[in-house]
């Protein structure tokens, strides 16, 4: 069998992570253990609900983006209006549906939008919430810029192994985002330091598969949700509502996307190899990884750090990782981890 070989590159403005897949024959599910897969229904609901509403408020930002939408953070990463809203949403919607154990990690935070000459961001942020709310015609308020700037704020929770915490990337990919590529609101749900729950909303992904002719055919839909329930599968409908859930499951041209909308690619089998080698120093967030992975581990998907060694979500914002990340299905894992392997002692002792 022979692989195409694969490189992850750096996010930059000017072009997607490369994210380089190769085609293999559809897994065999041979697994006979059984899973009694513990019920969070009324979770899932709820993300998919608040996902898709942040998701409706970022393509409405994408659409208008104006310069002054657009902030740079601290890390010099951009940041914008919609990666804000989209967080007061969830956050909002998240507590409003769960009042009394309420915990999220998120990404973004108030503090620069509190600085002086913040207001009119703030307010602009504030309109774009009420209008989603309004339009969806969820929960009947209206909030104010300091509900807003609360709301985003709920997100600093520090995660842990114990009880139930929420885990969003607002947008995922905000360089996708500003691009007008690929981005994806990325929800999640930790119980007990493991990921039990994961939606992603990918706008701009295609609902038929990236390797197909007919991508660019203006008859193929975008706007995808993956989501995904420990032990019940992955699944993905169009993030319009309507009907035509579909069971995914990991099956097998090269192709650069940003965000997790990689993983939800590569839930439905559009690609079989998605490895992830940022440069020395970096520390992997868990909001840029806990949907997609349970969202590929539940499709049949695998997904470790370089050393073997599954992602471990309990020990607060960051993942503790042995170099990268790799995810791939469970036939080609071993292959794929020795060339890793390999491949970084060599680098090692090239050094
Ligand atoms: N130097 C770096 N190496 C690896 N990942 C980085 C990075 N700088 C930023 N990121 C993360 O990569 C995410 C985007 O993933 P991708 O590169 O797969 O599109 C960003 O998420 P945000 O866009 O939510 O900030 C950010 O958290
Ligand atoms: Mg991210
Ligand atoms: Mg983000
Ligand atoms: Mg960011």
């Amino acid at each position: 069998m022979s692989i195409n070989w694969l490189r992850f590159v750096s996010p930059s403005l000017k072009k997607p992570p490369l994210f380089h897949l190769c085609h293999l024959p559809p897994l065999s599910s041979s697994s006979s253990a059984v899973v009694v897969a513990m019920s969070y229904d009324k979770e899932l609901a709820a993300a998919k609900k608040a996902a898709s509403l942040a998701a409706r408020l970022c393509q409405k930002v994408q659409k208008a983006l104006l310069q002054s939408d657009v902030q740079s953070k601290n890390d010099k990463s951009p940041v914008t209006v919609a990666d804000y809203g989209s967080q007061a949403l969830v956050s909002f919607v998240l507590q409003q549906e769960f009042p009394d154990n309420f915990s999220l990690v998120a990404e973004e935070d108030s503090k620069d939008l509190r600085k002086d000459g913040g207001q009119e961001i703030v307010e602009r942020i504030t309109k774009l919430v009420n209008d989603s709310l309004t339009s969806a015609g969820s929960y009947n308020v209206t909030l104010s810029t300091e509900d807003v700037l609360k709301a985003i704020d709920n997100g600093r929770s520090e995660g842990g192994s114990q009880g139930r915490h929420w885990v969003l990337d607002p947008i995922d990919g905000t360089k996708g985002f500003l691009r007008g590529d690929q981005y994806a609101i990325a929800l999640a749900l930790l119980d007990g330091g493991k990921v039990v729950l994961g939606v992603l909303a990918c706008p701009n992904l295609p609902l038929t598969s990236l390797s197909d002719a007919g991508q660019h055919s203006p008859n193929n839909k975008v706007g995808c949700l993956f989501f995904a329930v420990v032990g019940g599968g992955t699944y993905m409908q169009p993030l319009d509502g309507s009907s035509a859930v579909k069971k995914l499951g990991v099956k097998a041209p090269p192709v650069r996307i940003d965000s997790q909308a990689k993983y939800g690619a590569l839930s439905r089998g559009d690609g079989a190899i998605y490895l992830r080698l940022p440069h020395k120093g970096y520390r992997e967030k868990i909001w840029d990884h806990a949907a997609g992975c349970i969202v590929v581990t539940e499709a049949g998907g695998v997904v470790t750090d370089a050393a073997g060694q599954p992602l471990d979500f309990s020990k607060g914002k960051y993942l503790d990782l042995d170099t990268g990340i790799i995810v791939t299905n469970q036939k080609l894992m071993p292959l794929l981890f020795n060339a890793v392997r390999k491949s970084i002692q060599e680098k090692a002792s090239s050094l």
